[in-house]
């Protein structure tokens, strides 16, 4: 579903992702870990588009982000939840996106009860929000165009227990579904419960990759200390 081709992005000096080929299966969830400065979000950010590669490709469904006509309706993003604009109430924010992509107004209801934001809570605007209350909103604005393919950056920041039991079943059920995830997190056991796959990223490049139970169960007892151990001389 998605295919990563030896994908590179340098910054000036900087070799944010360092020639990464990678194949994420659909109806799958794919996990991506890492220490700071990693390389995770701009691996995510070239995906969906909003940075350029210095070299390679990735291509969604055998397209680059950029040619797929009605992007929102194929691949859902939620990369910065403090991005949102902080004037607008959730319900208008999400009825803009929903016009812009051509989804019925009816959408907005049904994708804010998906993600549990309560009829009060959307009519007040995005800059009175909570980071979770805006996290929730990202992810409404991410299913809005029912997609095929979501790419979240650190979802479960910011949600309180419920959210992150929610979101969890959420994304299984997604993905059980057909669909494929990509996501970024820095907190280990919400990515083992979660991810079918590991992507292990240091200092740009890909450490290892393959499905969570092979990778932690061949080499280590757990993902912390696996992750740990090979993510050692990386770390800052
Ligand atoms: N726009 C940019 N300009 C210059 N350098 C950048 C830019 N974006 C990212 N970088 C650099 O690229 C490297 C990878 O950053 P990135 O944000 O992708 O890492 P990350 O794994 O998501 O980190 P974190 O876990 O801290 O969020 C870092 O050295 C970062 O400073």
């Amino acid at each position: 579903m998605i295919d990563i081709q030896q994908l590179s992005k340098h910054y000036g000096d900087v070799i944010a992702v360092d020639d990464i080929s990678l194949y994420i299966p659909a109806g799958t969830i794919t996990g991506f870990l890492g220490p700071n400065g990693a390389g995770k979000s701009t691996l995510l950010r070239l995906v969906c588009g909003l940075t350029r590669p210095t070299t390679g490709s990735a291509l969604i469904g055998g397209l680059p982000y950029s040619a797929i006509g009605n992007p929102g309706r194929t691949v859902g993003v939620s990369l910065d939840a403090s991005a949102l604009h902080s004037g607008r109430t959730g319900r208008e924010s999400l009825a803009l996106a929903a016009l812009l992509m051509g989804v019925g107004t009816d959408r907005v209801d049904t994708v804010l009860e998906t993600v549990g934001l309560s009829r009060g809570e959307s009519r007040r605007r995005v800059g009175s929000y909570s980071l979770g209350m805006r996290q929730r909103l990202g992810l409404a604005h991410a299913v809005l165009g029912d997609p095929r393919v979501l790419i979240l950056d650190e979802p479960a920041n910011g949600l309180d227990p419920h959210g992150i039991h929610w979101l969890r079943s959420f994304l299984r059920s997604y993905a059980d579904g057909g669909g494929t995830v990509l996501l970024s997190s820095h907190l280990l056991a919400e990515v083992d419960a979660l991810a079918d796959y590991l992507a292990i990223l240091g200092r740009g490049r890909l450490l290892a990759h393959g499905p969570r139970d092979s990778l932690v169960q061949d080499s280590a007892p757990d993902l912390e200390s696996y992750f740990l151990n090979l993510t050692g001389d990386f770390s800052r």
